[in-house]
Parts: C-alpha cells; sequence; structure tokens
C-alpha cells in the first residue's frame, strides 16, 4: 500500500457555494450502473477477487467479543477457499483490511500477526458521534494506542444541517491531527444529510480537511449507502482532485451484501474516476455480510455449482 496521503487544504466553501445537484439525472445514471456491463464468466471473477482486496471485513456489534474478532480475522486472511483460489491461480489474497470497533482493535492486531492486513478502529462516538469533541479526540488516540492502523470517524451531522462549514472543517482537522500517521475515513452519515447537496458539500469539506477517504454510512442510518449518493460523492473527489492534484479514496458501506453490489460499485469507481480507484488504497467497501455472497458465485464460477451452506462464509 502506497503512504499517499490527502493533506487537506484550508477551507474553501468556493468549491460547492453554488453547488445545485439535478436529482433525477443523478438517479438515472445511479440506475445504469448495475445493468450497464454484461461482464464476460472470467470477467466477473476477477472482479469479484477484486471487490475481496477491497472489503474492510467489519463487524460492529453490541455483542462483539475477541473471539467474534479472531474468528472474521482469520477470514481476512484466507477470504476465499484455498481451493477455489488455486483453480484461478491465485495466491495471497486477502481483504482490505478488517473494521472494529476500538476495544476491539488489540484482539485484531494479534489475530492479524505479521499478516501486513491494516485494522481499521471506528471512533469519535460511532455511529451518531454526538460527544464532546475531546473525548472523540481521545477514542482516536485510544484506538491508535491499541494499534488501529486507519479510523474511520463520523462527523457531526448536525453542522451540516446548519451549514456551520466552519465548525465542521475545524473539527474534522482535530480528527485529523489526531489520527497522526493513521489514515483516516471520515464516515458522512448520508442518510441523516437530506439532500444530495449537502452529501457534496459535506464530501468537500472532510477532503479540505485532509480525509484519506470519504466513506458514505455507518451501516446503523436508516439510508445506508446507496448508488445514487455514492455518484454524487466520486463526483465530489474527481472535482477535488482536478482542483488540489489530491487522491482521495472512496468507501461505501452499510447494507452492500450481493456479488451484483459488489461489481455496480466497482463499475462506478471505473466510470468516474478510473481504474486508479480499483486498488485497496482509494477503494474499500465496508461490509460485515459482503463476503458469504462472493465466495458462492466464485464458487460457482469455478465449478459450475452452488457450494453447500456449510462451506459458506461467516462474514
Ligand atoms: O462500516 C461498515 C458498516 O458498518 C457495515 O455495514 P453492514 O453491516 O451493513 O455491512
Amino acid at each position: 500500500m502506497s503512504d499517499r496521503r490527502n493533506p487537506g487544504i484550508d477551507l474553501d466553501t468556493s468549491f460547492f457555494a453554488d453547488i445545485r445537484i439535478n436529482t433525477p439525472a443523478v438517479e438515472r445514471r445511479a440506475a445504469t450502473l448495475p445493468v450497464r456491463r454484461s461482464l464476460k464468466k472470467d470477467w466477473q471473477a476477477a472482479w469479484l477477487l477484486n471487490a475481496v482486496r477491497c472489503i474492510d471485513l467489519t463487524t460492529l456489534a453490541g455483542d462483539d467479543t475477541p473471539d467474534r474478532v479472531a474468528r472474521l480475522c482469520a477470514k481476512a486472511r484466507q477470504p476465499i477457499a484455498s481451493d477455489l483460489l488455486a483453480a484461478m491461480g491465485v495466491e495471497g489474497l486477502t481483504t482490505g483490511a478488517v473494521c472494529v470497533y476500538p476495544t476491539m482493535v488489540a484482539a485484531a492486531k494479534t489475530a492479524l500477526g505479521n499478516s501486513g492486513i491494516p485494522v481499521a478502529s471506528v471512533a469519535t462516538g460511532f455511529p451518531a458521534g454526538l460527544m464532546p469533541l475531546d473525548l472523540r479526540l481521545a477514542e482516536i488516540r485510544y484506538a491508535i494506542d491499541q494499534g488501529a492502523d486507519e479510523i474511520d470517524i463520523v462527523i457531526t451531522r448536525a453542522h451540516v444541517l446548519r451549514a456551520d462549514w466552519g465548525a465542521l472543517y475545524d473539527e474534522l482537522r482535530a480528527m485529523r491531527a489526531a489520527c497522526g500517521s493513521a489514515r483516516m475515513k471520515a464516515i458522512l452519515a448520508t442518510g441523516d444529510l437530506k439532500s444530495l447537496e449537502n452529501v457534496a458539500r459535506a464530501s468537500h469539506v472532510a477532503m479540505q480537511a485532509g480525509s484519506d477517504w470519504i466513506k458514505t454510512s455507518t451501516g446503523k442510518e436508516g439510508i445506508n449507502a446507496t448508488l445514487p449518493v455514492s455518484l454524487v460523492m466520486c463526483r465530489a473527489i474527481r472535482d477535488y482532485c482536478a482542483r488540489t492534484g489530491h487522491r482521495v479514496g472512496f468507501k461505501p458501506a452499510g447494507g452492500l451484501r450481493t456479488a451484483k453490489d459488489a461489481i455496480s460499485w466497482q463499475v462506478l469507481m471505473r466510470e468516474e474516476l478510473g481504474r486508479d480507484w480499483l486498488s485497496p488504497d482509494l477503494f474499500r467497501i465496508g461490509a460485515s455480510s459482503l463476503l458469504g455472497d462472493i465466495e458462492r458465485q466464485i464458487s460457482h464460477h469455478v465449478t459450475g455449482r452452488y457450494a453447500a451452506g456449510h462451506r459458506q462464509a461467516i462474514a
């Protein structure tokens, strides 16, 4: 993985002051993505393998335990059965990262050992973010002390809803500073932001404040990752890159469960941002329950039939 970072820039509201989004046009464009490509079978398998290496394999449940995290990490190290990978001539495939709560970071680090798989920790009062800023920053520092390599922060939605871009920028800047060398993903919780314009504005502020990835959702909002919202965020990434030269990654998260989802979002990345955004450096899929269907489809590709349920991934 490269050590590329987005350094951010000073807050510049001119990037989004006049933004107007034609929602029906965005929805029409997004609707073409899942059906646009009739991918040949071999290509489909390759895209699914690529999705695996971009997954932030996630468990964020109230009943998480170190044992569950250890099982998740075993899956991250060997996400697809070795006989299926051997049949496709693939070696060394892992997920992009494992994503857990701060108190589970140490268990994940131990279980991942020297695999090189990064541990991402949510922080800053995930999922609502409604805690005093100093406590949210302390949580980032705690996660990093435990060994987190990446931090998934949540923004204060009220700053967006009140159009208080200065407050949003300052909070994100402080979080970025607390992250130090750990890379920061900014969760916008788009399902709470009320409009696509707000999604675009929040995306710009998050990038200006130095986020390394912008992420759609916590997985806990009423509406999580959708293709229209993702399209708006990808266009903001493209715009920010054109104006500043800084490349920011994208992480859809929440509700992605099927191999078809994994392909649709990759088509979006390739068509809107280009091939560079198909690597784990610039693209992650946050998911707790996607791997099972991907493995099922890969198994079908290799063997011509669907595997028995007990052979499927727990995640
Ligand atoms: O960041 C990742 C999300 O929490 C995962 O959401 P999910 O459980 O709907 O896959």
